[in-house]
């Protein structure tokens, strides 16, 4: 039910985008949820009121594995979305599998990804990315986002937009991923997440922690940062005060 509430979300937001200026860029995610969200938005019958062909497609994170691989993030959304709708392959931008032009390299095929975003930045924001309207994100049991890990020089970089990430505790070790400065240059930020499992690192994020312990608690918008969460991921959350309206 998450999944087929956010898929809605991504549409409305999606179209609205296009309603504005003529297009939308959103940033897509891995794991069990992100590519939930994209198989609800397949199957949703407002699916069509999308002008896929002016859709500009982003990755936050990939794992750093051959093309086609199916534990690739951009292979798990081609199935679950990309290949059911008319995107315009130009506009459409995955991070280089371990096979492609930068061979292993992980870290030449994040600064290239860096290049990719910088070549399609917007004024608007002092941040050399593309001026993301939805950026999506999942979150770790430990409190990780995209394949930023807690304590970790990569949850820390500050000046770089792509990371090569290495040693990852979640498989595979070798990924990509979006940086923090990149991920807070969305206009909006959406974190997605259902169970149990995750309501302590939801409720650490939302409670205050220091984004080096809990990766997602760094992840905001510029102009909105919205948590998705079914009742289980909620539950630990601390109810927000309400501030009376005067
Ligand atoms: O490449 C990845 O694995 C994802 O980008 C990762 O950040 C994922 O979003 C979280 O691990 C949550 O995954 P689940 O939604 O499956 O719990």
């Amino acid at each position: 039910m998450l999944a087929a509430a956010a898929a809605a979300r991504l549409i409305t937001a999606v179209v609205d985008a296009q309603t504005a200026r003529g297009a939308a860029s959103v940033v897509l995610t891995g794991g069990r949820t992100g590519i939930g969200v994209l198989e609800q938005v397949r199957l949703s019958p407002a699916c069509g009121a999308v002008d896929w062909g002016r859709v500009d497609l982003y990755w936050g994170d990939e794992r750093f594995l051959p093309d086609g691989d199916p534990e690739r993030n951009e292979t798990q959304a081609r199935k679950a979305l990309l290949d059911h709708v008319a995107v315009d392959p130009a506009r459409v931008h995955p991070m280089a599998p371990s096979d492609g032009r930068f061979g292993p390299d992980a870290d030449a095929a994040a600064a290239h990804y860096a290049e990719v975003l910088a070549t399609q930045a917007d004024a608007a924001t002092d941040t050399p990315v593309p001026a993301f309207d939805v950026l999506m994100l999942g979150v770790g049991e430990e409190g990780h986002t995209a394949s930023l890990f807690p304590d970790t020089p990569y949850v820390r970089e500050s000046v770089h937009m792509v990371v090569g990430v290495h040693d990852c505790p979640k498989p595979p070790p070798t990924r990509i991923s979006l940086t923090l400065p990149a991920i807070r240059a969305a206009s909006q930020v959406w974190l997605m997440t259902t169970g149990a499992a995750k309501a302590e690192p939801v409720a650490a994020a939302l409670g205050g922690a220091d984004p080096v312990d809990i990766p997602a608690a760094g992840a905001h918008g510029r102009n909105r940062t919205l948590w998705l969460l079914d009742r289980e991921a909620a539950a630990a959350v601390a109810p927000l005060e309400v501030v009376e309206e005067h």
